[in-house]
C-alpha cells in the first residue's frame, strides 16, 4: 500500500510518517500542494494525509484540482487540520475527502485509518484477481467456453503456446480449430511474426508444392516469376496447415523433409533454404484409419503430432451453448425466448460452433421481434428433440416395433413442424407435406394434435 503524507512542516510530516510505518507500506512525502497533486496523479497512492492549511496551494485547492481531473480516481484522502478550521475540513469532505482528523491527533486513530485502507486495498486486489480468474476460465482471447472440456483446452493452450513443438488440433468441422491455432500463436514468443493459415485441401494437387515451398522462375509452364511459398513467408512465425488429412502423398513426403531438416527447397531449385516456422496443423479426418489405409504417412503423423489438442463437438458441451449464443448476440438488442433456449440445448449441432454462430446471427438480423424464437433459429423444438434422441430411444425395442414407433414419431414431428411453419394453417401444412387436407386432419386427430 502507498501512503502519501502532505504537510509543509517537516516535524509534523516526520511524526505522521513514523506513526504510519509498517510492513508492506511505502510512505511518500510532499511539503506543498503542487507536489502533492503531482505525486497523487503519478503514483496513485491508496491513502493521503493532507494538511489543510499550507502556504500556496492549500488542502482545499488540492482537492479542487484533483476533482477537476475527472479521468483520475481520487484516492482516499484524510484531511489533517487544527481544531480552529473544522468548518473548512467539513467543506473538504463535501468535496471528496474521506475523513478528517484534528491536531493533535490520536496515534491509534491514525493507525486504524491506515489499517482500514489496507484491508480495503487487499479486498480490491482479491476481487480483481477473482475477476481475472473468472474471465480467464471462460475464455482465451476470442475463444469462449465454460465447460470442463473447454477449460481443459484453455489449460492446454496456455501450456502448449510456448512449448515450441508442432501442434496437431483435431476436431469436427466448426469446433474452433483455427481459433485455437491463432491463440497458440498469439500467446507464443512468435506473436510478432506472421500467422499464416493454409487450407491444404483447397489448393490443387499440382500447385500445392509451389504454394508451400515456392518455385523458381521457369520451374514449370506458367511459372513466369519466382514465388516465395508460405513456408518462407511464415519465417519467424507460425504456419497453420488446415485439413492436413487431405494432403497429397508427394506433398506429405516433402513436408516431412521440411519438418526434419527445417529447410525448404523451392520447386525447380536445388537450393535448400533454412526456415524457422512453427507448424500447427488441423484435421477433422480420422488420421489413424488414413494411416492404416496408407493414405497418410505415419512418420509425418508423429512429426506433426508433437502436442495434440482434441476439440470436443459442441453437442458434448451443453454448458457452452448458451454462453456462446449470448456472446454471438452481444452486438444485438435481441434476446432468446424460452423456446429458443430449449431448442438450442436440444439440437445436435452437426456444424458445431460455426452452425450456432450462423443461426444466431441470421436470426438476430432477420427476426422481426425483439425475442428470438426456436423458429427464428430454424430449430423446431419437436424436431430438435427428435434429433437429439434420434435412434437412442429405439435401440431397446424389437426391430419391427422400433421401425413403427420411429415412423410414427417422425410423422408426428413432421406434422408439428409443418403446422408451426404454416402458423397453424392446416391447408398450407398439408400442401408442404404433400398430402390432402383431410388426410392431415385425420392424422392430427389420431395423434391428438
Ligand atoms: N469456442 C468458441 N468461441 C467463440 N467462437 C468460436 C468458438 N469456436 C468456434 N468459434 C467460431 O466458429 C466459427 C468456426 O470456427 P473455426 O473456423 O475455428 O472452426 P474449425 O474447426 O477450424 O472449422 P473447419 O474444420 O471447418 O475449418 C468461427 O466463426 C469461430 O469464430
Amino acid at each position: 500500500m502507498i501512503i502519501l503524507v502532505v504537510d509543509d512542516e517537516r516535524p509534523a510530516r516526520y511524526a505522521l510518517c513514523k506513526t504510519l510505518r509498517g510492513d508492506g507500506r511505502t510512505i511518500l512525502e510532499a511539503d506543498n500542494g503542487e507536489l502533492a497533486v503531482s505525486v497523487i496523479t503519478s503514483q496513485s497512492p491508496d491513502l493521503v494525509f493532507l494538511d489543510l492549511t499550507m502556504p500556496g496551494k492549500d488542502g482545499l485547492a488540492v482537492l479542487d484540482e484533483l476533482s477537476s481531473h475527472s479521468e483520475n480516481e481520487i484516492p482516499e484522502i484524510v484531511i489533517v487540520t487544527g481544531s480552529d478550521s473544522i468548518a473548512n475540513a467539513v467543506q473538504c469532505v463535501r468535496r471528496g475527502a474521506t475523513d478528517f482528523v484534528t491536531k493533535p491527533y490520536d496515534v491509534e486513530h491514525i493507525r486504524s485509518i491506515a489499517s482500514r485502507t489496507e484491508h480495503r486495498v487487499r479486498l480490491q486486489e482479491q476481487l480483481a484477481r477473482l475477476r481475472d480468474d473468472c474471465a480467464n476460465s471462460h475464455s482465451r482471447g476470442p475463444i469462449i467456453g465454460a465447460s470442463r472440456a473447454m477449460r481443459h483446452i484453455f489449460e492446454q493452450i496456455d501450456r502448449a503456446a510456448n512449448a515450441n513443438l508442432p501442434v496437431l488440433i483435431r476436431g469436427e468441422s466448426g469446433t474452433g480449430k483455427e481459433l485455437v491455432a491463432q491463440q497458440l500463436h498469439e500467446r507464443s514468443d512468435r506473436k510478432n511474426g506472421p500467422f499464416l493459415p493454409v487450407n491444404t485441401a483447397a489448393i490443387s494437387a499440382t500447385l500445392i508444392e509451389s504454394e508451400l515451398f515456392g518455385h523458381v522462375k521457369g520451374a514449370f509452364t506458367g511459372a513466369e516469376r519466382s514465388r516465395e511459398g508460405v513456408f518462407r513467408r511464415a519465417d519467424g512465425g507460425t504456419l497453420f496447415l488446415d485439413e492436413i488429412g487431405d494432403m497429397p502423398a508427394e506433398v506429405q513426403t516433402r513436408l516431412l523433409r521440411v519438418l526434419q531438416e527445417s529447410v525448404v527447397q523451392p520447386v525447380g531449385s536445388e537450393e535448400s533454404i533454412p526456415v524457422d516456422v512453427r507448424i500447427i496443423s488441423a484435421t477433422h479426418q480420422d488420421l489413424e484409419s488414413a494411416i492404416e489405409n496408407k493414405l497418410f504417412r505415419l512418420d509425418l503423423f508423429y512429426r506433426l503430432q508433437g502436442i495434440e489438442i482434441a476439440l470436443p463437438p459442441l453437442r458434448q458441451r451443453h454448458e457452452d451453448i448458451l454462453l456462446l449464443a449470448t456472446d454471438f448476440l452481444s452486438n444485438s438488442s435481441r434476446e432468446l425466448d424460452r423456446s429458443a433456449v430449449a431448442a438450442l440445448v436440444a439440437h445436435h449441432w452437426p456444424g458445431n460452433v460455426r452452425e450456432l454462430k450462423q443461426r444466431i446471427q441470421s436470426a438476430a438480423a432477420m427476426s422481426p421481434n425483439p425475442k428470438i424464437t426456436a423458429r427464428d433459429l430454424g430449430l423446431c423444438p419437436e424436431t430438435s428433440k427428435l434429433n437429439e434422441q434420434l435412434f437412442n430411444d429405439y435401440f431397446d425395442l424389437p426391430l419391427t416395433e422400433a421401425r413403427e414407433q420411429l415412423s410414427s414419431d417422425f410423422e408426428r414431428a413432421a406434422i408439428i413442424r409443418a403446422l408451426e411453419h404454416s402458423e397453424g394453417n392446416v391447408s398450407a401444412a398439408a400442401r408442404s407435406l404433400g398430402i390432402h387436407r383431410q388426410s392431415l386432419q385425420q392424422k392430427m386427430t389420431k395423434l391428438g394434435l
